[in-house]
């Protein structure tokens, strides 16, 4: 396993406002795999991600990176196991306008004093397309381009466990092909680890497992998964909270639930070729 979860239990507040964004969650996140996370607004999807990435505490439980549990470990100890275990790709693709491609791509490791491997990075480059775009900055390229060096960049120290939070989220439907189609490769081709948070089944079905949480908890997962069954899982949690609308707290009627909305096309056309 490349990461695990045992009792996971997130709450945030106190009292009587506390929020059990995390409820006692079980979870295994195997290697060599791309793990999918989707669920309803506010069912505790980047909760996870964070618990499970050391970039937030959790209230009870245990999580482990490896064979390293990272529950307990000072915030020193958490920020050096995350700057070298674990890659990050964020739906804002965080690169640093004044530096070129080459730069954003290897800032952390040339911030954390490492030397890259050449031939992975050569490797990650070349997987990417991004050869004959190193000394473009940001904003001499395209939307998924920089989305293709927030990839390289996440995957340039080679981590243990890359977590994607909405990575197309910010992108159009090609460009967010392309990015999962990246995601993809480094799975195949280059044994990542990967696991994406999203809101879309269409993103999801490029995965080989999804898991569905709802209300803080793992209530389902499928394997194989396709656009239209994860979208037909998804509309499951409508027809279970609309009767109890009513009694929520009004924390999923304020956020908007993209994949529970009407949809002109509802796999969007970013769903893999099945074929
Ligand atoms: N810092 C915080 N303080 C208080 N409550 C929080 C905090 N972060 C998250 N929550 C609550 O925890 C619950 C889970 O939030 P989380 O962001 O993990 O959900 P999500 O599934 O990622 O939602 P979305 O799809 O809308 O991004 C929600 O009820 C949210 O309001």
């Amino acid at each position: 396993m490349a990461a695990r979860a045992r009792g996971l239990t997130k709450a945030y507040g106190s009292g009587e406002t506390t929020v059990l964004a995390l409820d006692s969650v079980d979870v295994d996140i195997a290697r060599g795999r791309f793990t999918a996370v989707m669920g309803p607004s506010g069912s505790g999807k980047s909760t996870l991600m964070h618990c499970l990435a050391g970039l937030d505490t959790v209230s009870a439980g245990q999580v482990w990176l490896g064979d390293t549990e990272i529950t307990g470990l000072k915030e020193r100890e958490l920020t050096r196991l995350r700057r070298d275990r674990i890659g990050f790709m964020f739906q804002s693709f965080n690169l640093i306008p004044t530096l070129n491609a080459a730069e954003n791509i290897t800032l952390p490791m040339d911030i954390a004093g490492q030397k890259p491997d050449e031939n992975w990075l050569n490797q990650v480059i070349d997987t990417l397309g991004l050869r004959d775009r190193l000394k473009h900055r940001p904003a001499q390229l395209s939307g998924g381009q920089q989305q293709r060096v927030a990839c390289a960049r996440a995957l340039a120290s080679r981590p243990e466990l890359i977590f994607a939070d909405e990575p197309t989220g910010n992108l159009d439907s090609r460009a967010g092909l392309e990015v999962l189609g990246f995601l993809r490769d480094a799975v195949d081709n280059l044994g990542q680890t990967v696991v994406m948070v999203t809101h879309d089944p269409g993103a999801a079905a490029h995965s080989d497992l999804v898991l569905f949480l709802g209300d803080g908890r793992i209530v389902d997962e499928m394997a194989r998964p396709s656009a239209e069954a994860v979208l037909e899982r998804m509309k499951r949690f409508d027809t279970i909270r609309g009767p109890f609308e009513e009694s929520t707290e009004g924390t999923e009627s304020t956020a908007p639930d993209r994949a529970a909305e009407p949809h002109q096309d509802p796999v969007r056309d970013i769903a893999p070729d099945k074929d």
